[in-house]
């Protein structure tokens, strides 16, 4: 049985509504020094932060290809590129970020974002403009939020000097920085708008918070640690952070732990057509890493497997799911933070009352193998698409 939300976004990508067919290309712009090259290396190649003092000034455009729900390029440009000296037309960017140094108040970056918005907006209205007001951390809270004013409002009157039209742009401003998990959540925010298939991601989370009485789930991409979805509570800084925080060490550890199940199919977990959960089935973890965090694999069939499925798809090897929990507050009630892969890139963060974790692990588990099989339904779907058009 195929979940509402996977079901309706795999009838809505074969009537070919609404999908974009083309690796999505991103412009990361910026004046010298700015940050750009940091933050994709930061991003998309685990640069620690510190290491970025290194990197050498960008002399030419540098493609990066990065895979995730959907195929990104993102272009990191020299600091003195123009419209004309780009070598592509700003129709082809489905998004521009633009950088500023949280410090620069000078004419400088603003005149050339400006000039960027200016050309966009002729050849492609649609395209998103964000803007990573960086390197925050430098600063003061209070200055901070003044200079972060300040340029916003500079850019603001820029652009209604150019022309009224443009004064109705939308522009979103975020505040990042390499040293913390702001970077993270902006460009989070920016591959949002990207994602066709959200509105069903997101309908999956809800329906497992829901089930699970679940405060707040993400569906984290492990690599960059980027969410591509949440349920739809607001995101609160603190809880994305702790997610990211575990979602960190579980990649820096997790290939130090070892699957007693790996290899052996008799060691499912779940049957092969979950039946409804039980009310109370505490499952003993296969491995420990303090008395309160937990981290367990398991070797799962897919608890359905679709015959539209490509062959070699169908007759695939079992995947390999790790998950892991880790109790965040041993107060009582308690929140339980679980972290279960979904895909061989996506996991599900979600944090839950510790006694729904312990007393009603078979519900959550179960709620899992629905989740996983939506989402890598869209995956299935996205991938398949993306083949097709030979991205
Ligand atoms: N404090 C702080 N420094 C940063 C941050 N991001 C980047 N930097 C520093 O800014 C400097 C320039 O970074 P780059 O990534 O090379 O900047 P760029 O915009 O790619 O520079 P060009 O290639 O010359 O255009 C480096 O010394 C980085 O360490 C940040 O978030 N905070």
């Amino acid at each position: 049985m195929m979940s509402s939300s996977s079901q309706s976004y795999v009838n809505a990508a074969k009537h070919g509504q609404n999908i974009s067919v083309q690796r999505t290309k991103i412009l990361l712009l910026g004046t010298r020094r700015s940050g750009k090259t940091s933050i994709q290396q930061v991003l998309f190649h685990h640069l620690p932060a510190k290491q970025t003092f290194y990197l050498e000034p960008t002399m030419r455009v540098a493609k990066h290809e990065f895979d995730t729900v959907i195929p990104l390029e993102i272009w990191d440009c020299p600091g003195n590129i123009t419209v004309d000296s780009l070598g592509a037309s700003l129709a082809d960017f489905a998004t521009i970020i633009f950088v500023i140094d949280i410090r620069d108040l000078y004419q400088q970056p603003v005149s050339k974002l400006v000039e960027f918005i200016v050309a966009a907006c002729q050849v492609n209205p649609d395209i998103n403009f964000e803007v990573f007001v960086h390197k925050a951390e430098k600063l003061q809270e209070d200055d901070k939020i003044e200079n972060f004013r300040q340029i916003h409002e500079r850019v603001v009157d820029r652009l209604a000097d150019e022309s009224p039209e443009y004064e109705q742009v939308p522009l979103n401003f975020h505040l990042t920085s390499v040293y913390d998990h702001s970077l993270q959540e902006a460009f989070s925010r920016v591959l949002h708008k990207l994602i066709d298939s959200l509105p069903y991601l997101e309908d999956l989370l809800n329906v497992f918070c829901l089930n699970t009485s679940s405060p707040k789930a993400f569906l984290f991409d492990t690599a960059s640690k980027l969410y591509l979805a949440t349920d739809s509570s607001p995101v609160d800084q603190a809880t994305h952070n702790l997610c990211c925080d575990y979602l960190q060490m579980l990649t820096s550890f997790g290939p130090l732990y070892k699957s007693n199940a790996e290899g052996d199919i008799r060691a499912h977990l779940f049957s092969p057509t979950p039946t409804p959960p039980p009310t109370a089935t505490p499952s003993p973890p296969s491995f420990s890493t303090s008395p309160s965090s937990t981290l367990k694999a398991c070797v799962q069939s897919p608890p359905h497997t679709p015959s539209n499925l490509p062959l070699d798809a169908r007759n695939a090897k079992p995947l390999f799911y790790p998950s892991a929990a880790t109790s965040l507050s041993p107060s009582h009630p308690g929140t339980t933070l679980s972290y279960h892969l979904v895909t061989p890139h996506l996991a599900l963060l979600a944090l839950l009352p510790t006694t729904i974790y312990d007393m009603r692990r078979g519900l959550v588990e179960w709620n899992v193998v629905w989740f996983r099989e939506g989402v890598r339904e869209i995956w299935e779907v996205e991938k398949e698409r993306s083949n097709a058009e030979g991205v």
